[in-house]
């Protein structure tokens, strides 16, 4: 085959990036894929500015693109897990190939639709859907394919990352900073995915499901966004000589597997503190090759528009013989790691109590600490402001086991001297 098509489902912000980039740079993608990549249909309810798409058909009911024969390939960018689900599975049913953008729906719907391709014999490659621009699924799928992952930690959403970036550099307010992310075209179509940590934890399932051989467990991905986050803890944290970002962390312990997105308290000298901005970054421990990182754009039209196209030239090298690569990167998905809940996490703590203003309260919260076997690796107490009746008492643990450091929390909080709820941000030191 001399040409491969190409039809585009939806043209907001990832699809014009896409239509834009490979009318752009069609001579170069065609000496690399070795042949000629066209996009012959797109569906789009509207026309979209960026793009002149004068000279392609252009379908206002996005299901003529998978109906049309003589496109091979189906880029799905109109986002959601219904009507998207809907159209992924109909393309395929219709022996075409698919590239997606689309997180969500591979992150709750991939197990099936993984298998209709794998019936089919076509393929679903999806990029674009994690980190943006950066090729982590190629790494780790390809590039890391000789190790035992150890565990893997990750900035993956830009725009929760731009709003914590701008408040702790730049004092901006919340809400601000969002309504700009939305501007910019990097949010979700609902927010709160990105700030509550939904989106994180979808990218998060599809890295752990490649790095670790497990099929995709979005349900058991532990999720806290970053809504409570307040200047005063950033400053603390930088006290201390931390950054506090939103991490996605997949590690393989002796029991399990952690699957976790939080807020997490990061030494200010590693790498991914100083990750801003919409940048994402995403630290790989391998057995094998030790702390690998990658960085880049995790967001953004032409960013992500990269990660897609990556993707058709992959399909559009391999079109006369079936894919060698699998879609979660294992043959065979083990069943035999657990996901840890919770209870079972091991991580060191930032706490933050608001203690009464009198003599030994913190010989009596280390106490407290020491009688459940926690550690405490560094302290300050401040002085209170003058008319204030609480001081802040801030410090840093020990690793420790989550459910022990819930009692601990709940000893702390039932104290006189603490009238009001501790407020506690897990620490990872990580390696690199
Ligand atoms: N924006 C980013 O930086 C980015 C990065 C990576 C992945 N993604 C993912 O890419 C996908 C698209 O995101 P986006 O930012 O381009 O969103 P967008 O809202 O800018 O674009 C979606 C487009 O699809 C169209 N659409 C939706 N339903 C349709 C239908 N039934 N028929 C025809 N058109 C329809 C909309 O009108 C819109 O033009 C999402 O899954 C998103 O999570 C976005
Ligand atoms: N809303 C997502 C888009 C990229 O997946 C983000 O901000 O990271
Ligand atoms: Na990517």
């Amino acid at each position: 085959m001399k040409q491969v098509n190409v039809g585009i489902c939806g043209l907001g912000t990832v699809g014009a990036g896409t239509f834009n980039v490979i009318q752009r740079n069609l001579d170069e993608i065609a000496r690399r894929a070795g042949r000629s990549v066209k996009i012959t249909h797109i569906g789009a309810r509207r026309d979209n500015p960026a793009c002149d798409t004068s000279q392609v058909k252009v379908s206002r009911d996005i299901f003529d693109v998978v109906k049309d024969p003589d496109v091979h390939i189906i880029v799905e960018t109109i986002g959601g897990t219904t009507v998207a689900k809907d159209l992924v599975l109909t393309a395929i049913e219709n022996g075409k190939d698919v590239v997606t953008a689309n997180k969500a729906l591979i992150a709750v719907h991939g197990n099936e639709i993984f298998a209709a391709a794998e019936a089919k014999g076509v393929v679903v490659a999806y990029e674009a859907s994690v980190a943006g621009g950066i090729p982590i699924i190629k790494a780790i799928r390809e590039g890391l394919v000789a190790n035992q992952i150890e565990s893997l930690a990750g900035i993956i959403n830009g725009t929760g990352n731009f709003i914590l970036s701008e408040m702790s550099e730049k004092g901006r307010a919340f809400e601000d900073v969002l309504k700009e992310a939305q501007e910019l075209g990097y949010a979700e179509a609902d927010p709160t995915f990105d700030v509550e940590g939904i989106d994180a934890a979808h990218k998060l399932a599809i890295l752990a499901a490649n790095a670790f051989g497990v099929s995709l467990q979005f349900d058991k991905v532990y999720t806290e966004g970053i809504t409570k986050i307040t200047r005063e803890d950033v400053q603390f944290a930088e006290e201390l000589g931390y950054n506090i970002k939103h991490l996605g962390i997949a590690r393989r312990t002796d029991e399990g597997l952690e699957m976790r997105v939080h807020p997490t308290l990061i030494p200010n000298k590693r790498l991914l503190a100083n990750v801003d901005g919409v940048l994402n970054a995403v630290l790989v421990i391998g057995d094998a090759v030790g702390p690998t990182m990658y960085h880049g754009a995790g967001a953004g039209a032409e960013a992500t528009a990269s990660a897609v196209i990556a993707d058709i030239v992959d399909i559009a090298r391999d079109i006369d013989s079936p894919g060698l690569v699998p879609h979660l990167g294992f043959s065979t998905v083990t069943k035999d790691l657990p996901v840890l809940a919770p209870d079972d996490f091991t991580t060191s703590y930032y706490l933050h109590i608001s203690v009464k203003d009198e003599v030994g309260q913190m010989a009596r919260i280390a106490d407290t600490l020491s009688k459940h076997g926690i550690n405490m690796e560094a302290i300050i107490q401040k002085e209170a402001p003058d008319d204030a009746e609480l001081v802040p008492l801030v410090l840093l643990t020990q690793p420790v086991k989550e459910r022990q450091m819930n009692s601990a929390i709940a000893a702390i909080e039932a104290l006189a001297s603490v009238p009001e709820k501790v407020v506690r941000i897990r620490v990872e030191r990580l390696d690199s």
